[in-house]
């Protein structure tokens, strides 16, 4: 076999276990704020509960479990009637009672998907299940990364974050789909208001791959149970970037057909991304399920969510609200993305759609709002308190009282650097459109002043008119309408 047939022989398979903090304001145990990194130090936020001294006792936290119903719904999921909690039993420093809560045969959510699109396909992945279980502590490794360090450092305020860990089916094969699955679900997290994508390690990805043969895939891209299970997997544990996934992934993928190229077996084991030196390295064999010696939480009574679950409404999602911008406002499919890309964009895009034309409010805020702020590094959140102000922009481009060009490249651009509102921008730049009595007086005065260019319009040659426009408009600084110039310059011409 030549290497160009087993390379097109090969298969990549990939599953994801994602791991998401959920936005609550205390921890999914207790009382403890959520907000890990506040300045105080760390292991500050903390209590005999998260830090999981004997004889303290977990209190669920209802505000955790509705933000995961929030999610199941998202995904499609069943909810089921009643959902348990487990203990997974392992040493490790982040983790002081030696046991997670997390849940095991009874999860929150099961059997659901996401769709989303790549190189221009849908594609959807089916999502096993999505449980809840809280968060271990940090570790922070000096000198090194975890497996070069001198010595570790624990840090408890993360013990105890709500955590959604989303296990999606073995439905990759490739890097590349991971990466849009994962921009997708960070989306639809962040719609539900349920998720923070700009807080530190709020999401970790753990990254299954095996290597299959080709001819085991059935036409619609299935593969049989025994195939995936017969097939030697590893792990790669706590990405924690898009990017990063991707690039381990990929790694991964040429490393084990490589492996499976030379005649060697692929070791099930854990294995660790070192994003500085851009590899994957090995841990550990792969622990097995019966290593966690899971076993009921008897400090948490199985939880009913069957009425419940109906009161707890989800926001319109992205893909409906794509359709909808489509419909309702008449948008084309690249300007209604662009406007769906964040809830915030979307919301501030339907604020000024209620005031202008639907066009004019889109490219405001697709074009120029976007464009600038992209620019400077900045998000719609950093002006989403001034709406006002932006909406006073676009009346004042509407109303004909500034230019449109003046509008984009000089009252926005001083807005967002000097914090300025639009009038007072408008006043200190006088960009004002002068009045017409003035535009009149510079039309009478330049024709005065230009009798040669004059006599050629006399002549015959109207390219003499624009010339004549020119000087109008530098006599006024920009500020009249060179329409409206054209027009009197005609009039007033003998
Ligand atoms: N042959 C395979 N190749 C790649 N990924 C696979 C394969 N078979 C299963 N997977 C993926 O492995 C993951 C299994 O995750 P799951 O949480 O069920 O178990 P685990 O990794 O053993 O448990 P833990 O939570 O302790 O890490 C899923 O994302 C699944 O899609
Ligand atoms: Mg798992
Ligand atoms: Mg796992």
């Amino acid at each position: 076999m030549t290497a160009q047939t087993a390379e097109r022989d090969l298969s990549a398979v990939i599953g994801l276990e994602v791991h998401v903090q959920l936005e609550t304001a205390t921890k999914i145990f207790c009382g403890c704020s959520t907000d890990a990194d506040d300045g105080d130090g760390p292991n500050t936020r903390t209590c005999p509960t998260c830090l999981g001294l004997p004889g303290a006792l977990p209190v669920l936290n209802e505000g955790a479990v509705e933000a995961a119903v929030k999610v199941g719904k998202a995904i499609d999921a069943d909810i089921p009637e009643e959902t348990r909690f487990h203990r997974k039993n392992y040493y490790y420093p982040d983790l002081p009672k030696d046991f997670q809560i997390t849940q095991y045969d009874a999860p929150v959510c099961a059997d659901g998907e996401l769709s989303f699109r790549v190189e221009g396909e849908e594609r959807t992945v089916a999502i096993e299940r999505a449980h809840l279980e809280e968060d271990p502590g940090s570790l922070q490794h000096k000198g090194g990364s975890i497996d070069t360090a001198d010595y570790t450092l624990v840090d408890y305020n993360r013990a105890g974050t709500p955590l959604m860990e989303i296990v999606t089916a073995p439905d990759f094969r490739g890097a590349g789909e991971v990466r849009a699955f994962l921009a997708k679900l960070e989306e639809v997290l962040e719609y539900l208001g349920v998720f923070d994508s700009t807080r530190d390690g709020s999401l970790r990805i753990d990254a299954n791959l095996s290597i299959v043969p080709g001819d085991e895939i059935a036409d619609d891209g299935t593969i049989a149970t025994e195939t995936l299970e017969a097939a030697n997997r590893t792990e790669v544990k706590n990405i924690s970037s898009h990017k990063g996934a991707e690039k381990a992934l990929a790694y991964e993928e040429t490393r084990q057909k490589n492996a499976v190229r030379r005649g060697r077996e692929v070791e099930q084991e854990t294995r660790h991304w070192d994003e500085s030196r851009g590899i994957t390295v090995s841990m550990r064999s792969k622990e097995e399920e019966k290593d966690y010696r899971y076993f009921r939480e008897a400090d948490l009574p199985p939880l009913r969510v069957s009425d419940w679950k109906d009161r707890i409404a989800i926001p319109e999602l992205p893909d409906a609200r794509r359709r909808r911008f489509r419909e309702q406002y008449g948008l084309s499919g690249e300007a209604a993305s662009k406007l769906t890309s964040t809830k915030q964009v979307a919301d501030f895009f339907e604020d000024v759609a209620e005031q202008f034309d639907p066009d004019l409010a889109a490219t405001w805020v697709a074009d120029n709002l976007l464009g600038e702020l992209n620019y400077r590094d900045m998000a719609v959140t950093d002006v989403s308190g001034r709406l006002n102000e932006f909406t006073r922009l676009v009346e004042l481009v509407a109303d004909d009282e500034i230019t449109t060009k003046n509008a984009e490249e000089v009252v926005l651009r001083r807005m967002l650097d000097d914090g300025l509102a639009p009038d007072e921008v408008v006043e200190a730049e006088g960009l004002g459109k002068t009045d017409d009595d003035a535009v009149l007086a510079a039309v009478r005065e330049v024709i005065e002043e230009n009798p040669e260019a004059v006599a050629d319009y006399e002549a015959g040659d109207d390219g003499a008119v624009n010339f004549l426009v020119g000087q109008v408009m530098g006599k006024t600084g920009g500020s009249a309408d060179p329409g409206t110039v054209n027009e009197l310059l005609r009039e007033e011409l003998p």
